[in-house]
């Protein structure tokens, strides 16, 4: 089965709503329509922009597809500063990121959360991206298949392969976020396709040719084609190059198969 690819902008905390709207309507208008059928690209903006986007897709009726970054494991109650897959469900949002490494590093998130909040977005309809990676110790240990491949079961952890078939798993090297330091598309594909391996042997192969997973960590125009062409990788998460809506619709486009718009 092909597997159609993937391109989620993670805009970070990045852009207030109006920056957001310009941006949307930016990438909205350099990606012709025809792309979409190659490639699904969707935007993660901060939760404070997802009512403007919203907005604006469905007013123009736009092909792009949005979501957002975290959701809490909870559906409502004393969560101060939280928010929920309910709320997000009834925002449009299609994707959310889980697990990213700036949310285990910076808020102590553990693959035990990390699951709850997968179930979560599952319950509300939404494709949670589930994100794993290694840090730069651990690579140099040699250690970044077993590291990832844990983090994956444990964040699928009690779900029936049903679900399975529905979350999208991004590999995110934590040494190659914002760093420049782009995986090479050897390395990225000897991750993704153990990430693969381990959905075959839980799940059944039917689930794990089914699944989408992504490749993060300096993705940029530049160098999208040659990790998109690894038969295990199925698309990019996109931080920093997300935010500059003419190299973000190039990456989308080359995505694609180009040719460039
Ligand atoms: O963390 C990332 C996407 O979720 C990757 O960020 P960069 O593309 O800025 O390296």
């Amino acid at each position: 089965m092909a597997r159609k690819p993937l391109v989620a902008g993670n805009w970070k905390m990045n852009l207030n709503h109006l920056e957001a709207i310009a941006l949307v309507q930016k990438i909205a208008f350099a990606l012709p329509e025809k792309y979409y059928a190659k490639v699904d690209v969707a935007v993660l903006p901060p939760f404070t922009d997802i009512r403007s986007v919203q907005t604006l897709i469905d007013a123009d009726k736009l092909s792009l597809t949005y979501g957002a970054q975290d959701l809490s494991p909870q559906d409502s109650g004393a969560f101060t500063g939280d928010i929920s897959g309910p709320m997000l469900a009834k925002l449009g949002c299609s994707f959310v990121t889980v697990g990213h490494s700036e949310r285990r590093a910076i808020h102590g998130e553990t693959d035990e959360l990390v699951n709850k909040k997968v179930k979560a977005a599952l319950k509300h309809g939404i494709t949670p991206i589930l994100c794993v990676g290694e840090e730069l110790e651990i690579r140099e240990a040699g250690e970044h298949l077993e590291h990832t491949r844990n983090q994956l079961i444990e964040g699928l952890k009690g779900l029936k392969a049903e679900q399975v078939q529905a979350v999208v798993i991004a590999y995110e090297p934590v040494w190659a976020i914002g760093t420049g330091k782009v995986a090479t598309a050897a390395d990225a594909e000897e991750v993704c396709k153990s990430l693969r391996g381990t959905l075959s042997e839980k799940y059944g192969d039917e689930v794990a040719t089914a699944v989408r997973v992504l490749y993060g960590g300096s993705v940029k125009s530049g160098n999208v084609s040659e990790l998109v062409a690894a038969d295990n990788i199925d698309g990019a998460l996109v931080g920093g190059a997300s935010l500059d809506g003419e190299e973000f619709t190039k990456l989308c486009a080359l995505a694609a198969g180009g040719p460039l718009p």
